[in-house]
């Protein structure tokens, strides 16, 4: 899918834009992880995580809302890149499409406040799939139209630790999006777990983003599986 393997990260040609498109749309499992810095286990977490049933793998380590330093980050997504090649899986950067491109990420992923999807579309090209957050009808709807969006995800679902102060716009969002069938893949996140998984595709969704039910879940690849298993019920 993507280059990093090895003492350095390097960019090295991976899927084509296509193929990452294609996966995208068939991905339904989305997890994002901190760089597990005090556990030493990231390699064996990511591959557990994704042994699971995990489509799409981003690193997102914001304790207190600070991001890691560029180095640190480089170093965590070189461990990710190479579980997610072991998989097949698609490797997503956060915020930044100056890293995404060093380390030759499928996605960039880029929230309301990051920098404009046409100024990250200079700098990584047009191989990379960038997806969007949205939290209103009207930024979903924004995201579904704008120019160089592949995805879009919608929440928080519930107020969520993992998102501190961020106002959730609940199942609401979830069944406006539904409703309005957008043509581009689009995911649920915020405060989702196996419990609540079954209400969110009720209210319409078919993939979702988690942080803590895998994250801090004893057996992470069993969790994996279970929602993995619970959001392909419904395919043929
Ligand atoms: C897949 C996915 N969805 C949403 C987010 C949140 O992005 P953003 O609003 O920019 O907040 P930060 O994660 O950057 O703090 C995400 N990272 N990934
Ligand atoms: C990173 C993030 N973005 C959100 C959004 O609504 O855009 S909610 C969220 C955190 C989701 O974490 P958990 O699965 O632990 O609740
Ligand atoms: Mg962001």
């Amino acid at each position: 899918m993507h280059g990093g393997a090895g003492g350095t990260v390097t960019t090295m040609p991976g899927c084509t834009a296509d193929q990452i498109r294609n996966r995208l749309s068939d991905a339904r499992l989305y997890l994002c992880t901190d760089a597990r810095t005090e556990r030493g286990d990231l390699a064996e977490f990511a591959d557990a995580a994704l042994a699971g049933g995990v489509d799409i793998l981003q690193l997102r380590d914001k304790r207190d809302g600070v991001p890691l330093e560029a180095a640190a980050e480089l170093a965590a997504l070189e461990v990710l890149a190479e579980a997610c090649a072991r998989h097949g899986a698609l490797l997503a950067v956060n915020d930044r499409a100056d890293i995404a491109l060093e380390v030759g990420a499928d996605i960039l992923h880029l929230g309301q406040d990051d920098i404009p999807v046409s100024l990250a579309r200079r700098i990584v090209g047009q191989a990379p799939a960038i997806g969007r957050s949205t939290h209103s009808t009207a930024q979903a709807r924004a995201a579904e139209q704008e120019a160089g969006v592949d995805y879009f995800c919608t929440g928080p679902c519930w107020p969520t630790p993992t998102k501190e102060g961020r106002t959730a716009p609940g199942l609401d969002l979830v069944r406006a999006t539904a409703g309005s069938a957008p043509q581009r893949p689009w995911f649920a996140i915020g405060g989702i777990d196996r419990a609540r998984l079954p209400e969110v595709l009720e209210a319409g969704a078919q993939r979702i983003v988690v942080v803590r039910a895998i994250t801090e879940a004893d057996d992470p690849r069993a969790a994996a599986a279970e929602l993995s298993a619970m959001l392909r019920d419904g395919d043929s």
